[in-house]
C-alpha cells in the first residue's frame, strides 16, 4: 500500500532512488482469481532515462503500469511516481504524466486535429485561448501536421499511435509511460515511433516503455528491467546488462570442422558449427594465441572476431532460457 507520508523513507542503500522518477518497493498484485501477476517488484527508474520494461506476454508489465498510473490498487508494497505515492497522489501526479496505455481512444469520424482539440478541452488546466496552438504544436511534434485534417479512421495504426502520443504531449510532461507503443505496427511504423521516443528523450523527458521485443529495448533504451512470470530478473543500464554477458568468438572459415576441434583444444566452450561459421565462448587465454593455433593447424581463417554481447545474451545467461516472445 501507499507509504504513510509524502516524505522519502530513509533507505541508505538506495541513494540512487532519490532522483528516480518511478520507485516501487515489494510491489505485488494478486488478482481476485488468485493469479499472482506481479510479485515483490523493486523498480527504480532514473530521471532522464529511456527505461525499457521488458518481458514476454503475461509477465506482469501491464499490471505494473496500471498500478503505477493508479488505475488499480496493489495487493501489497508501494509505488512512488514523481516522488509521490500512488494511487493516493493520483490527482497531483497524473497531470504531469503523459500515458499511452492499450492504444489511444479516438473518435474515427473526427479529424486527428479535432480529436486533439477534444482531448485538450477535457483538461481543466488547459487555457482555451491557446488550444489551437497547442494542438498544432503537438501534431507537428509527431509528424502529423499535414494529416491533421484527415479523419482518424483513415489513419494507419502507426498514425493512430502517433496521434495518441500527440495527445500525451499536449502539456509539458516530466514522464511518459507507453505500454507496448509499437505493438501491431509494421516495421516503418515501428521506426517512426522509436525515433519519436528518442527525440522526446533528448529533450529531457523520462520515458518508461514496455515491450516484449529485446532488440527494440536495445535500440531505444538507456536502461531496462527484465520481467519474467511477475518477478524482476534484472535492471540497470542497458550497456551494463549486456556487458554482464560475455561476447562470443566467431571464426569464419571453409575448414569449420578443424576450427571447431582446435577451438575446443584451446579451451573454448560451447563450440557451435553453422556452415562456415564457428562460434564459441571465448577461452580465458590470449586470443592471439588461439588465432595462432588455428593457423598452425592449417585452418584457413577468413574472419576472427569477438561479437559484442547483446541484451539477449545477458537474458539467456541470467535465466538459462531463450527469450520467449510467443503468445
Ligand atoms: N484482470 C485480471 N484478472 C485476472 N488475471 C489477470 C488480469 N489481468 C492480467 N491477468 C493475469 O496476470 C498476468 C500478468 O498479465 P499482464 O497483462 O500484466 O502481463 P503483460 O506482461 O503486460 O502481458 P501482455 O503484454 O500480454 O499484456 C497474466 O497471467 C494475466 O493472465
Amino acid at each position: 500500500m501507499a507509504e504513510p507520508s509524502a516524505t522519502k523513507p530513509e533507505r541508505p542503500d538506495e541513494e540512487s532512488a532519490d532522483d528516480a522518477v518511478i520507485v516501487t518497493r515489494a510491489l505485488t498484485k494478486r488478482y481476485r482469481g488468485g493469479q499472482l501477476a506481479v510479485d515483490g517488484l523493486d523498480l527504480t527508474v532514473p530521471a532522464g532515462s529511456v527505461f525499457g520494461f521488458l518481458g514476454p506476454n503475461g509477465s506482469g508489465k501491464t499490471t505494473t503500469i496500471r498500478m503505477l498510473m493508479g488505475l488499480i490498487e496493489p495487493t501489497s508494497g508501494s509505488a512512488r511516481v514523481l516522488g509521490l505515492p500512488m494511487p493516493r497522489a493520483s490527482r497531483t501526479v497524473l497531470p504531469r504524466v503523459g500515458a499511452l496505455i492499450e492504444g489511444p481512444a479516438l473518435y474515427g469520424f473526427l479529424s486527428g486535429r479535432d480529436n486533439l482539440l477534444r482531448y485538450d478541452a477535457a483538461d481543466p488546466t488547459a487555457d482555451p485561448r491557446t488550444r489551437r496552438e497547442r494542438v498544432a504544436a503537438a501534431l507537428d511534434r509527431v509528424g502529423l501536421a499535414a494529416a491533421g485534417g484527415k479523419k482518424a479512421k483513415a489513419y494507419s495504426l502507426g498514425m493512430k499511435q502517433r496521434l495518441g502520443l500527440a495527445a500525451a504531449l499536449l502539456q509539458p510532461r516530466r514522464l511518459l509511460v507507453l505500454d507496448e507503443p509499437t505493438n501491431g505496427l509494421d516495421p516503418q511504423g515501428m521506426r517512426e515511433i522509436r525515433s519519436l521516443v528518442r527525440e522526446l528523450a533528448s529533450d529531457g523527458t523520462t520515458v518508461f516503455l514496455s515491450s516484449h521485443l529485446l532488440d527494440e529495448i536495445e535500440q531505444v533504451c538507456t536502461h531496462a528491467a527484465v520481467m519474467a512470470r511477475g518477478r524482476l530478473i534484472t535492471q540497470g543500464a542497458v550497456a551494463d546488462l549486456a556487458a554482464g554477458a560475455r561476447g562470443r568468438l566467431v571464426v569464419t572459415t571453409p575448414d569449420a570442422g578443424d576450427a571447431a576441434r582446435v577451438l575446443k583444444e584451446q579451451g573454448a566452450a560451447d563450440v557451435v558449427v553453422d556452415g562456415d561459421r564457428v562460434t564459441a565462448e571465448p577461452p580465458e587465454r590470449d586470443l592471439a594465441e588461439v588465432n595462432a593455433a588455428l593457423v598452425a593447424a592449417r585452418v584457413r581463417v577468413r574472419g576472427f572476431v569477438v561479437e559484442r554481447a547483446s541484451l539477449e545474451d545477458a537474458f539467456v545467461a541470467l535465466t538459462g532460457e531463450g527469450f520467449d516472445v510467443a503468445g
